[in-house]
């Protein structure tokens, strides 16, 4: 049994320097082998020797040739039908070889392909043993490598007793084909796998090897998968690091009730292909969370990624150019993943363009100096004044007919003004779930105070629930006065300190509304 395929099947991107000592040791390993196979795979190369492509080529011109020739139509169909049969036979004989290649990319740049990912994991899992050269990746397990085969190396595969053959190689992108709007995608060298097999295996390898192959590759990217944060640093691709958050659902202070519907909510949106099929919805949903800043918005979304086990990605709507670099990012994310916008007020003039500086400038002085309006000003500022994304770029997004490509996917925007947004944005359908993350209550504050303090009841706790039914205090600053700052500290000295700043917020709030009624009186 042969190892190796012929040097002259392999594709003529791979220099053939490289190869040649290998193909010729191999070519004359195989003569000694005797092997029903091996020997037919043996003539092969001879013939693919003589150059098949010459042969083919004379072909194809007494073919052309005889069939310009043959007028009557009842003739050309039956000769042709002949012709085509013999045509097949004596390609057969002259090379024996199928291949099928597998590109990186599909659809262009625009999106990589799961088969190429799938067939990347199932090689680096079942054939690593046999490659020279591979690559690798660091995996879920931080001491594990995820290994891949390295460029211009070939693997064989037996399959119920057929050999089949890989080969990875790649290609740098034609000069011509480097469209200024795909970026660093377009200089990227492009990859392929290549399989070949014998034309009489064709059924068993396209019908049976192929689909188990994926199968296979699947399990393999489902064991070594990390989860990854996207963001995109240039205009219209995606760059990433491992996703690492902490923060989960059994930490994250909320109602219970509350919190019990969102995660109700998560698993229905998981388990839902069926569902979506059956009522004919794209398989994804909106999410819109809203509420000031440090009532755990974010921390709301990592604790959905690490409940959900997806990938996030997150839009940083400010270096986007256009709506067609908006649709880009979308086709380039993956399923299982949520699509993140925060701030998304800060980010987008619902009138349709950006703000400019002006306005925002404006905008600023008019509001004072809010942790809000400070957050529009700076974003503002990022923003290229030729960003030109739409609000109807952004609706196209959510729910045009680009939304449906890919599936299982949430939308999450965030706001801390959702008296902002266009209803257009934010209707059901779009952003199918409103979740207002509110100050914090004496039910998350009971969660905080047994999650950073490990107490369930305290002399405290009436004091502090009448407070925080007066005084608006967010879980953010709640969490940063249970937190333990020195050895020394108690739990019930966290609590004085919080009880402390909660009077404190009062008399200031008691302070304000007193200025402001003096101040509406002598009006
Ligand atoms: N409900 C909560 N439970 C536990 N921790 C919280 C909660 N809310 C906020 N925090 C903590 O407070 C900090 C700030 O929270 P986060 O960044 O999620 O607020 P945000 O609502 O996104 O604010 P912004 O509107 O400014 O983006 C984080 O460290 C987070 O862990
Ligand atoms: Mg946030």
């Amino acid at each position: 049994m042969c190892d190796h395929l012929p040097i002259t099947r392999l594709p003529m991107q791979v220099p053939r320097t490289q190869l040649l000592g290998r193909g010729l040791a191999v070519w004359h390993g195989r003569r000694r082998a005797g092997e029903e196979e091996s020997l037919e795979m043996e003539a092969s190369s001879v013939w693919s020797g003589l150059n098949s492509g010459v042969v083919l080529s004379l072909i194809a011109v007494l073919w052309t040739v005889v069939w310009q020739n043959l007028h009557h139509l009842q003739l050309q169909q039956t000769f042709g039908r002949r012709m085509s049969r013999h045509a097949r036979r004596l390609t057969a004989m002259v090379d024996p070889y199928l291949s099928l290649t597998f590109a990186e990319y599909d659809g262009g740049r625009m999106r990589r392909s799961d088969a190429y990912e799938e067939i990347k994991a199932y090689l680096g899992g079942t054939c690593s043993r046999d490659a020279r050269h591979l690559r690798a990746e660091g995996g879920k397990d931080a001491n594990k490598l995820v290994l891949s085969m390295a460029d211009r190396e070939e693997v064989s595969d037996d399959f119920q007793g057929a050999r089949v053959w890989w080969l990875a190689y790649s290609m740098s992108p034609p000069r011509t084909d480097g469209f200024p709007w795909w970026g660093a995608a377009a200089q990227e060298d492009r990859r392929f796998y290549q399989l070949f097999f014998l034309e009489r295996h064709r059924e068993l390898v396209l019908g049976t090897y192929l689909p188990r192959v994926r199968q296979m590759g699947r399990d393999a990217m489902l064991q070594n998968r990390q989860r990854k944060l996207f963001t995109n640093l240039s205009t219209s691709h995606w760059s990433h690091v491992v996703f690492e958050h902490p923060k989960t659902f059994a930490t994250l202070a909320m109602d219970p009730v509350k919190k019990k519907e969102i995660m109700d909510d998560l698993d229905m949106f998981k388990n839902g292909k069926e569902y979506h099929a059956r009522v004919g919805k794209a398989w994804k949903r909106g999410y819109l969370l809203y509420g000031p800043p440090g009532t755990g918005k974010s921390a709301m979304i990592a604790a959905m990624a690490n409940y959900l086990d997806y990938d996030i990605y997150d839009i940083e709507l400010t270096s986007v150019h256009s709506n067609s670099d908006l649709r880009k990012l979308f086709i380039g994310t993956k399923s299982k993943s949520i699509i993140v916008i925060e701030d998304i007020d800060c980010s987008l003039d619902l009138s349709g363009a950006r703000k400019n500086k002006e306005t925002a400038a404006e905008e600023d002085n008019k509001d004072g100096s809010s942790p809000a309006s400070d957050k529009q000003a700076e974003k503002t500022k990022k923003a290229d004044t030729s960003s030109k994304v739409t609000l109807s770029g952004l609706l196209n997004f959510i729910d045009g007919l680009w939304s449906a490509c890919g599936s299982e996917r949430l939308i999450v925007f965030t706001t801390n003004h959702v008296e902002k947004l266009d209803p257009a944005l934010i209707r059901r359908g779009r952003m199918d779930k409103h979740i207002e993350m509110s100050y914090c209550g004496y039910e998350a504050f009971k969660f905080l105070a047994e999650t950073y303090l490990g107490v369930v009841s305290h002399e405290l706790f009436d004091v502090i629930r009448e407070l925080l039914q007066e005084v608006n205090m967010t879980p953010a600053d709640v969490a940063e006065n249970l937190t333990l700052k020195s050895v020394d500290d108690v739990a019930h000295s966290c609590l004085t300190s919080l009880v402390r700043e909660l009077q404190e917020a009062k008399k200031r709030m008691a302070s304000q509304g007193n200025g402001e009624g003096e101040q509406g009186e002598t009006q």
